[in-house]
């Protein structure tokens, strides 16, 4: 019995070993299930075992231990019975994965056409928020007193007034004020991060692939260097923009791949040179500005330095700047004396849709403006300053004519606005530092820069006010397009009941003429029937009074009259009369010499007529004279005289005298 106990334990145990519960869960799960019904038949066998039945206390002990472990291993199975179907649950659950995957692919795809329509008005916007404000903005950045100008007590001759925004006054030395107003005014206490905020908007634009040019204009020792390269502890624009194109890309990582590119360059003296060529031992290299099959403008042989990080940037700038032409003046000793240019060529690839935009963004430290007379010059520093000079006039040139919109922009009449021709116009933003010193010795040279760039700001409405000049004139538009279309509306009103007169007189017409038709053939017929009546009764009479009479026969031919004589001595013919005169005047005459009742003096015409009498022989309105003196007419109405004298002419012979025919 013990043995047989053993023997199943072991067994049990065995077969426990044996199975693997990864391998297929069905199979463990009944092989656990015989393990416990084992398990129960050895528990109840145990209980039979009596304890004074030999030693078997340690195989009682082995079997409480197997006891436990198979306690454990039920545990075990149950948890994982409750895992496997957990696992089942959350792999067998969802029947339809495949269409789940499809309705996430689907929505994937249309999250992604959605973000690239973002991306697109996202550029576009920011593109009208910057030209709202102006492509061509200036701002004006006073630098403090220097050491000098305190040390000699020089007034402040530039006033800011807090309650006037963006703008500022300079006092005059007979005390007038003279007022400017700019996109941006920065007074002495303004940092460089102050300035930089301002100008960032425009970086941003050149990384959704716009063109854009800074620059920083004014009289030596005003700060242009400072506002555009800076100090270590100030860094200025250039530093600062390299920073943010970094930042930006970095942003946009993973949408965006960016390349940053640098190139720095100086026109001095109308020569171009290349501010990175590492050895400065070597002949400078001649460059030239090409332009490229794309209308673009480029320097063959231009360096062209790759950026990836601030730390590069900034040893780059330092390296440039310092190969920069430099001469002494009496205005500043380490004036310089050729304008500096930094070219920043960013390239871009959108990761989503292929996509590749490539665009400049140049920034200028401008040689100083001021006039030559000022500065005592002569000799190599006079040739500088009339090139400097005819340079930066060169440059308002084209900026007054971007800003007026004229046709011809004149980009080649220096190298510096050659070089920057694809830079400045069009969609490209420009931004100009104004540079001015406060102090009163400057005054004049302050003057000459604040009108410079009032000139620029001033041509430069920009589209905010554009907007308002188009607003205005819209209004005027849509005034004149109601005018007109009410007017139209009246005319085609006056149109419509113009046509229904017409038709309505026309129908009377065809009335009145269908009456008249009428009227006419009854009227035919009756005279047709009088006629006959009295032709027949007078040619009796004729004939009986010719029997009475007994006429002598008519004298020869020869002896009468021709009848041209007697015409010729008839009464010459009145003069012409109105027709419808001449229709009352033939009528009248009929009826006197038809009616001899009828005399002319004090007669009533109208109580006379007689229509139908009339319309016989003369009535009036038929349409040509020629139809009134029909011969037939005539000929029937003599014949209807019923007294013929001698002397009588016919009605409508005396009539067509008397009408001058
Ligand atoms: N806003 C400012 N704050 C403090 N210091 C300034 C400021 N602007 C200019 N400066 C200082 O004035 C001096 C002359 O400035 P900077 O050399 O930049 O003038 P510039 O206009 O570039 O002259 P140049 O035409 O000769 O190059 C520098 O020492 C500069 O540090």
């Amino acid at each position: 019995m013990t043995d047989l106990t053993v023997q199943m334990i072991e067994e049990i145990c065995d077969r426990i070993k044996t199975v693997q519960i990864s391998d297929f869960i069905p199979s463990l799960s009944s092989t656990i299930e015989e393990t416990i019904n084992s398990e129960e038949s050895v528990s109840n066998r145990i209980r039979q075992v009596s304890p004074t039945q030999g030693p078997t206390l340690p195989i009682l002990q082995k079997i409480i231990g197997l006891s436990d472990k198979i306690q454990n291993l039920k545990k075990e199975h149950s948890n994982l019975s409750d895992q496997v179907k957990t696992a089942k649950d959350s792999f067998l659950g969802p029947p339809n994965i495949v269409d789940t995957l499809q309705k996430l692919g689907n929505e994937y795809e249309l999250l992604r056409k959605k973000y690239l329509q973002e991306l697109s008005d996202r550029k576009r916007l920011y593109n009208e928020v910057i030209e709202l404000k102006g492509n061509i903005r200036v701002f004006c950045r006073c630098r403090p007193l220097n050491q000098v100008e305190i040390t000699n007590g020089s007034n402040y001759v530039v006033e800011f007034d807090s309650s006037q925004d963006n703008e500022l006054q300079i006092i005059s030395s007979d005390s007038s004020k003279k007022q400017f107003k700019f996109d941006h005014v920065f007074e002495p206490e303004d940092n460089q991060e102050a300035v930089f905020a301002q100008t960032k908007p425009i970086v941003a634009s050149v990384l959704d692939g716009y063109n854009a040019c800074i620059f920083a204009y004014g009289q030596t020792g005003t700060g242009k260097t400072f506002t555009m390269e800076g100090s270590p502890e100030n860094r200025g624009v250039n530093y600062r923009t390299l920073d943010e194109l970094f930042r930006l890309s970095q942003e946009r990582n993973g949408i965006m791949r960016y390349g940053l590119f640098v190139s720095m360059m100086e026109v001095y003296n109308e020569k171009i040179r290349d501010l990175l060529i590492e050895s400065s031992n070597q002949p400078p290299k001649k460059l030239e500005i090409k332009q490229t099959a794309e209308g673009t403008q480029e320097v063959p042989g231009l360096v062209e330095t790759r950026v990836t990080g601030t730390e590069d940037v900034w040893d780059l700038l330092k390296s440039g700047s310092r190969a920069r032409s430099v001469g002494s003046t009496s205005a500043n000793e380490l004036s310089s004396r050729s304008h500096c240019l930094l070219r920043v060529t960013v390239k871009g690839e959108n990761l989503i849709n292929g996509q590749k935009t490539r665009s400049h963004l140049w920034m200028v430290d401008l040689a100083g403006s001021e006039r030559v007379g000022k500065i005592d010059v002569e000799g190599e520093r006079l040739k500088e300053s009339q090139f400097i000079n005819k340079s930066l006039s060169a440059l308002g040139d084209v900026i007054s004519a971007l800003a007026s919109k004229t046709g011809h922009i004149p980009y080649r009449n220096s190298k510096l606005t050659h070089m920057l021709q694809s830079s400045l116009g069009g969609d490209c933003k420009t931004l100009m530092f104004v540079q001015i010193s406060p102090s009163a010795t400057d005054l004049g040279e302050t003057l000459c820069s604040l009108n410079f760039g009032s000139r620029v700001r001033g041509i430069e409405s920009g589209p905010a006010r554009k907007q308002a000049d188009l607003s205005e004139l819209f209004k005027y538009k849509q005034m004149v397009e109601k005018k007109l279309q009410d007017s139209l509306q009246s005319l085609q009103f006056r149109l419509a009941a113009t046509e229904h007169i017409c038709r309505t007189l026309q129908e009377k017409v065809r009335e009145l003429e269908n009456q008249l038709g009428e009227g006419r053939k009854t009227r035919l017929k009756q005279e047709t029937r009088a006629f006959a009546a009295a032709a027949s009764q007078s040619t009796i009479k004729v004939v009986e009074k010719r029997k009475i009479d007994k006429k002598p026969p008519l004298c020869p031919s020869k002896l009468r009259m021709p009848l041209r004589k007697i015409t010729s001595s008839m009464p010459p013919p009145s003069p012409p009369l109105q027709k419808q005169k001449k229709c009352s005047v033939l009528s009248s005459m009929y009826e006197k010499e038809n009616n001899p009742r009828i005399t002319t003096a004090g007669t009533n015409t109208k109580r006379l007529v007689k229509p139908r009498r009339m319309s016989v022989a003369i009535r009036p309105p038929p349409p040509t004279s020629a139809q009134i003196f029909q011969p037939k007419r005539r000929v029937s109405t003599a014949t209807y005289r019923s007294e013929p004298t001698s002397n009588m002419t016919t009605p409508l012979q005396t009539s067509r005298y008397k009408m001058g025919m």
